[in-house]
């Protein structure tokens, strides 16, 4: 397999960023294949997946206290749990844009099983894996590392990843994804996915109305903005390294999507940058980890956060996580509501869409925490030339 990877456009500039910066693709035409089976033993890890020294890991970094928000009551409806909930999501939005949520209501058992068929998929052989396997500009389907996008830099993780259209009747897609991608013992995989994407998309909607309050615009404005979205659901799984002080399970980046509503096993490894340091999210399986993504930090006109994180890996133990991505529907202009733009505070991002984003991070810019600001001003040098 040639690898093929990011093409980054001529036109892209910045100040910080030029495109030498990024991960260039050298396609020297060799083959090579993440497989986990084999590389979880190994010591002498490839060159691809060894980072630089300046993002090089700290495998202990000191815990980030981030707040605890009680779904439970604000979701029934109490009025004072609404607004404690509100100002603690308020804080946490405008300093870093990660917080938990407890008492969400997502079924337990539903989030096990979301777990257990994690180990199930990943434990296969690679070539059943393989029977889903992404296809180059795909965003669906399973990954082993990035090999065909990228040449440098490699995450140490599997991935399987599916879209999630929520709209009036929407079929049962990701079912049938699975039955005709993987035959008929994926029926049951399918249902769990299917169920445990509803779920989200539902929570998703009530922490958009906590959003909209704790923003000063109304309750339903984000509920409504995503009450018909087209997500990404994304398992994604870190094999052992026997060097996990030169590997990254996931490379530092700010998510370019909405919000991102993550399940984390006890194992532990997700960091986010903080004050200019790394601090670790310490795993907690009766809470989800929300944070804002780039596309909410356009809609809230840069008043709230997406901020920097990665996940590390370690010798001994696999590690997963469940990533619900929520995204808008492509026909959706990205623009801030009226509320939050005046003379004080004046537009910092045009209005753009989902898909052009999106395409943007697939095919011309490898996501960082710089992905919004260059994909400004790629869209303004556009829209001028
Ligand atoms: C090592 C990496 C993982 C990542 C690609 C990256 O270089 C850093 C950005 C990560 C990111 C963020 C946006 C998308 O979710 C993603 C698929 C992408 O294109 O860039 C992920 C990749 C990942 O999750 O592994
Ligand atoms: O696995 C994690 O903890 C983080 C994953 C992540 O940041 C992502 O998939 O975008
Ligand atoms: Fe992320």
């Amino acid at each position: 397999m040639a690898i093929d990877c990011i093409k980054t456009m001529p036109s892209i500039t910045t100040p910080h960023h030029h495109p030498k910066d990024q991960d260039q693709c050298k396609d020297d035409g060799k083959s090579f294949v993440f497989d986990a089976q084999v590389l979880r033993h190994q010591t002498n890890i490839p060159q691809q997946f060894i980072w630089p020294d300046n993002e090089k890991p700290n495998i202990n970094a000191p815990e980030l206290q981030v707040p605890l928000v009680d779904l439970g009551d604000f979701l029934s409806g109490n009025p004072v749990a609404a607004v404690e909930a509100s100002r603690l999501v308020g804080e946490a939005c405008k300093k870093h844009g990660f917080f938990l949520v407890v008492n969400h209501g997502v079924d337990k058992t539903l989030i096990a099983h979301a777990h257990n068929y994690v180990d199930t998929f990943f434990k296969l052989p690679l070539s059943e894996k393989q029977k889903a396997q992404r296809k180059i500009g795909e965003s669906c389907g399973y990954a082993s590392s990035f090999t065909g996008r990228f040449s440098s830099k490699l995450p140490w993780k599997e991935t399987l990843s599916f879209r999630y259209k929520a709209e009036e009747n929407s079929s049962k897609h990701i079912e049938e994804y699975f039955h005709n991608r993987m035959g008929e013992d994926f029926a049951e995989f399918g249902t769990v996915y299917q169920d445990y994407c509803e779920a989200m998309s539902t929570l998703s909607l009530g922490i958009m109305e906590l959003l909209g309050m704790s923003l000063g615009v109304s309750r339903e404005h984000f509920r409504e903005f995503f009450n018909e979205n087209d997500s990404i659901m994304r398992l994604n799984y870190y094999p052992p390294c026997q060097k996990p002080d030169l590997t990254l399970g996931t490379g530092p980046h700010c998510d370019p999507t909405s919000l991102t509503i993550l399940h984390q096993d006890q194992v532990g490894g997700l960091q986010v940058f903080v004050d200019n340091e790394w601090r670790s999210i310490n795993p907690n399986f009766d809470a989800f980890v929300v944070n804002i993504g780039d596309t909410f930090m356009a809609l809230s006109n840069g008043i709230y956060k997406s901020c920097l994180h990665r996940a590390v890996v370690n010798s001994q133990t696999p590690r997963k996580s469940l990533a619900f991505f929520l995204c808008p529907k492509n026909d959706k202009m990205v623009t801030p509501p009226h509320e939050l733009v005046d003379t004080c505070n004046p537009r910092i991002y045009p209005d753009f869409t989902w898909p052009m984003l999106l395409e943007f991070t697939q095919k011309h810019y490898r996501a960082d925490m710089k992905t919004l600001e260059v994909f400004t001003n790629w869209l303004h040098q556009r829209s001028f030339s």
